[in-house]
């Protein structure tokens, strides 16, 4: 486990460099805080879906993160289509991980990268495991819009946050249906 782990930091440090680059940031921009940032782990297992039936194993959401690197087992995830508002089954290749851009890459890049929407439907088939791996800022370090990112026909669309407010947030509405985390964030 440290060993994938380990591997899987580096693939998604070297893919936010490139992300950031690509938003005219730099590749560097803000490296010192994703360098010393948190990655989460989280397995799901899924159990066969029954005979008959559709279920959902994991209710649709997106990932609080910048970026989430995720390996499974066998198909069962499906992605939002924002544009046909439909869900689309996400084909997997033999060993292949998806990554998923996450809350905080939309927050820093003012929107122009949008978080993934996503959900598990149960596997007809089999039983299933997944491990996301989330990549994010320290515990109470902030993240806010890039200010390159701004200007009068973009004003900054998202309040800053950290990990240590989404788990506030998560834990304040436990028991409400609530608005998602980004939502929240929207200005
Ligand atoms: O099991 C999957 O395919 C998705 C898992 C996931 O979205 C998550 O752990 O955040
Ligand atoms: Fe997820």
């Amino acid at each position: 486990m440290g060993k994938i782990s380990a591997e899987v930091r580096r693939v998604a440090l070297q893919l936010m460099e490139a992300i950031l680059e690509g938003l005219g940031l730099g590749k560097d921009y803000q490296h010192e805080e994703f360098e010393r940032g948190l990655q989460l782990l989280q397995v799901n297992c899924y159990p066969k879906e029954p005979e008959g039936e559709s279920a959902i194993g994991l209710a649709p959401h997106s990932d609080h993160g910048f970026l989430t690197i995720l390996l499974v087992s066998c198909p069962g995830l499906e992605v939002l289509d924002r544009s046909s508002d439909t869900w689309r089954v996400v084909q997997q290749p033999r060993h292949a991980l998806h990554v998923h851009v996450g809350d905080y890459m939309e927050v820093l890049s003012n929107g122009r990268v949008k978080t993934v929407v996503h959900r598990a439907v149960l596997n007809p088939g089999e039983a299933r495991i997944s491990m996301a791996s989330i990549h994010s800022f320290a515990m109470h370090e902030k993240v806010s819009v890039a200010k390159k990112l701004v200007d009068e026909q973009d004003p900054e669309k998202y309040k800053e946050s950290s990990f240590s407010d989404f788990l506030d947030y998560l834990m304040s509405n436990a028991d409400k249906k609530r608005m998602s985390f980004l939502e929240s964030l929207r200005i």
